[in-house]
């Protein structure tokens, strides 16, 4: 089975990338304003300012970088950004800019005060990004016409317009780029409790009964991201009403994430198995990260980049100088015992 392209496998259920039924219902599940925009309160506050006072000024508002995983709504941020500024947006993404001239191209069709939107922007190419200091400093580009000794720069004036970059690794910019950006926002995972209220919103636009203690269950469920809290809403809602009167209870959202073999912390079957292997078979670590995976038949990158994240994040399981292995948590959650002292103890086995 290929886990590694989260976006076009479709039997991970619980993959933090965009899948196409995902882009498709999206739209109409996005917070339209601030107020609506559920958790995140730091960015909230933070950024509610920094659009207010440039209204004020009358000004377009300075440029924006968002950090934080996939699926956090760096997407849903920027078009909000757009709206209580009153401007319209454009959307692009680090990797559709190759050369230089194809984001001359898009700035110079800005109109004033547009926000431009630049997913991915960790991923832009040099040329293009050495492009953009100038554009979001000064509201100029160099455009090079001609090749070779008889190569001219001819200066280009831009409107004035509000970059929002979003990346999910703020470390991977270059200073330069970084410091461009008058206001970063780190986006933080969500709490359950405010994952149940992007739940009970979701539901209501598409039209699902669902129970307080459903939604919790989903919430649960979906390891800290909004994205990951829909799609599971409308796996459950399905089932629901296949296999039930359709209204979404706690036992009909258990029942229904069992079918798509999402436990109650949010593990699903690749996140399992890897954990299994290292309890079973390695007594909890430490084991090499190629060990572990050919013991689940999976690749090395796929162990290491589709499964351990939320792995670790969840303190299930070290990464450690002699291998990987289990925390006290793992054992708990599979409901196995640690080996005693007669058997091989494990780095945080007493
Ligand atoms: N704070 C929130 N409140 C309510 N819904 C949210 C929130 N954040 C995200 N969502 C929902 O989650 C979905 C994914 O959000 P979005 O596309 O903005 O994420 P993203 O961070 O841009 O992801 P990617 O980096 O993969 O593009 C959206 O459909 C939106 O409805």
């Amino acid at each position: 089975m290929n886990w590694d392209d989260e976006s076009t496998n479709p039997t991970r259920v619980v993959g933090p990338a965009a899948d196409g039924e995902d882009r498709a219902v999206e739209a109409a599940l996005r917070p339209k304003d601030l107020g609506e925009f559920v958790g995140q309160e730091r960015v909230r506050t933070q950024l509610d300012l920094v659009l207010k006072a440039a209204r004020a000024r009358g000004a377009t508002a300075d440029h924006v970088l968002l950090s934080g995983a996939p699926g956090l709504g760096k997407t849903t941020l920027s078009m909000i950004i757009a709206a209580e500024m009153g401007a319209p947006i454009r959307i692009t993404s680090g990797p559709a800019i190759q050369h230089a001239g194809d984001l001359a191209a898009i700035l110079s069709s800005l109109a004033e005060g547009e926000v431009l939107f630049l997913d991915e922007i960790h991923r832009m190419s040099r040329p293009a990004e050495e492009m953009l200091y100038m554009a979001m400093e000064d509201f100029r580009v160099d455009v090079v016409v001609g090749k070779g000794p008889g190569a001219t720069a001819i200066p280009l004036e831009l409107p004035p317009f509000t970059l929002v970059g979003a990346t999910t690794r703020a470390g991977l910019l270059p200073p330069p780029l970084r410091d461009r950006f008058g206001f970063t926002g780190h986006m933080e995972f969500y709490s359950p409790a405010e994952l149940e209220r992007v739940i009970h919103r979701s539901a209501r636009l598409l039209e699902v009964d669902i129970a307080d203690q459903g939604a919790a269950e989903i919430a649960g469920r979906s390891r800290g991201t909004p994205r990951i809290a829909n799609r599971l809403l409308r796996r459950v809602r399905d089932y629901a009403q296949v296999r039930a009167d359709g209204v979404i209870t706690r036992e009909v959202a258990a029942r229904a994430l069992e079918v798509y073999e999402v436990d109650a912390r949010g593990l699903d079957r690749l996140d399992r198995a890897v954990l299994t292997a290292l309890l079973t078979l390695f007594g909890g670590g430490p084991v090499g990260l190629s060990t572990l995976a050919v013991a689940v038949g999976e690749e090395r990158e796929t162990v290491e980049e589709v499964a351990e994240p939320f792995l670790v994040r969840e303190g299930l399981l070290a990464r450690t100088p002699r291998g990987r292995v289990a925390t006290p948590a793992a054992w708990a959650h599979l409901g196995l015992t640690p080996p005693t002292a007669s058997g091989q103890p494990g780095l945080f086995a007493e």
